[in-house]
């Protein structure tokens, strides 16, 4: 049976993460999917990861970014770009919707979840960090254009405890912790995949009932290099985090093999069969439409192009291609932030990092966009005055 007036939502900014929608898109599907799935991306999100994400989600919706550049409160938490989470918040302008779930791009279900939608606004599990305080990587919530409004109201006034997401809807929901138990999500729809073994006992009695795994932390899953050879995630970039996510890795790789790389051949294969000067671009030559016609029910929202809607592209694709061997699977690709790279005996994504010409570096500073936290830190400008005065 399908519900159509509720949803699942997932938020992705730049490709990358898409690649985590992706796969929880698919691990939502493979688990008996009852309610629509809808994607939230940014005008970042590359043309042909909208096809492809089109092809798993119901609605893939562009909303701007919110970006709290709240650097000070983000560098506590260590991480300096999450400040971007705050564009979350437009989920809840998703009103044709009467209930919804939120999961993040780094999330993987293990099983179907419906029995979420039987809780209320707003249910979320304890942050392992914190447990008075929610994570917010997993959330029951329903739209409401007048909750959004007071959501950036209090964003404005009061700001996030930790610049992002999370601090802003603790404070915002700040009696979840006492309330109603009811909206205390059971941490199985919530595993922190990396943390859950600081209780290891606990782990090994209830760890099989998880629902939910979330890779939490700077290091994700598409991080990792996976071998679909031996199905398991290649020895030296495990050295990146704790041996015992291992199995969640693997199954999140499994289901990047089998459910999201056949996505990218199919890509390829519309790419071959179209008339030439209409190719839907694996190389970032299907561009979205300036015309999409904007989403039912959002407010300002427009609809990503789906692969029928894309633009003609402007000239012929770019050769993509990145392959050791012949492979077993599709070969590998790129889209304009992300390269993959697909061998019989190793795939791996990675982010192609884009440097600046100095015109666009004094662009960015002009315009406030100031890397407090890498190159434009103190410590950096200090040595390269030192070394100008020297
Ligand atoms: O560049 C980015 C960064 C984040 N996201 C989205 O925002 C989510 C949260 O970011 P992530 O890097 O996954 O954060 P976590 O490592 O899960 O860290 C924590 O901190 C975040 C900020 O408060 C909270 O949103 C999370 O629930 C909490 O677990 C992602 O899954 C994506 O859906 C993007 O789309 N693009």
């Amino acid at each position: 049976m399908s519900v159509v007036d509720q949803a699942f939502v997932t938020l992705a900014t730049n490709d990358i993460y898409c690649q985590g929608a992706l796969v929880l898109g698919q691990s939502l599907r493979n688990h008996r999917l009852t309610r629509r799935l809808v994607v939230l991306i940014t005008p970042q999100v590359s043309g042909p990861l909208r096809v492809i994400l089109s092809k798993v989600f119901h609605e893939v919706i562009e909303v701007n970014l919110i970006d709290s550049e709240d650097y000070v409160h983000l560098a506590f938490l260590k991480r300096p770009e999450l400040g971007v989470t705050l564009t979350k918040l437009h989920c809840w302008r998703l009103t044709h919707y009467s209930k919804c779930v939120f999961l993040e791009a780094d999330t993987l279900v293990l099983s179907n979840i419906d029995e979420l939608f039987d809780r209320g606004e707003f249910s979320a599990a304890s942050d392992p960090g914190w447990p008075d305080c929610f994570n917010s990587g997993v959330f029951v919530f329903q739209p409401s254009l007048e909750t959004h409004q007071r959501l950036l109201q209090h964003a404005t006034k009061h700001g996030s405890f930790d610049g992002a997401d999370q601090g802003l809807l603790n404070s915002f929901f700040s009696n979840w912790s006492t309330a109603d138990i009811g909206k205390h999500l059971p941490f199985i729809y919530n595993l922190t995949s990396n943390t859950a073994y600081t209780y290891s006992p606990a782990f090994k009695q209830f760890g099989s009932s998880a629902k939910i795994v979330h890779f939490l932390g700077s290091t994700k899953p598409w991080n990792y290099k996976y071998n679909p050879q031996t199905g398991s995630v290649s020895e030296q970039s495990l050295g990146l985090g704790s041996q015992h996510q291992v199995s969640f890795l693997n199954l999140w790789w499994g289901t990047y093999q089998s459910s999201v790389l056949p996505l990218y051949k199919s890509i390829r294969t519309v790419e071959t069969h179209v008339s030439p000067g209409h190719a839907v671009g694996i190389g970032g030559v299907g561009e979205p439409c300036a015309t999409s016609a904007p989403s039912a029910g959002v407010p300002g929202a427009d609809s990503a192009p789906g692969a029928d809607q894309l633009c003609p592209a402007l000239g012929p694709p770019e050769p993509t291609v990145k392959v050791d061997e012949p492979p077993p699977v599709p070969e590998g690709s790129h889209s304009e932030d992300v390269a993959l790279a697909v061998s019989v005996s190793e795939i791996s994504i990675e982010e192609k990092v884009k440097a600046l010409s100095p015109e666009e570096e004094r662009r960015k500073w002009e315009e406030g966009h100031i890397d407090y936290m890498g190159k434009d830190a103190f410590a950096r400008i200090q040595e390269k005055l030192d070394r100008f005065l020297q």
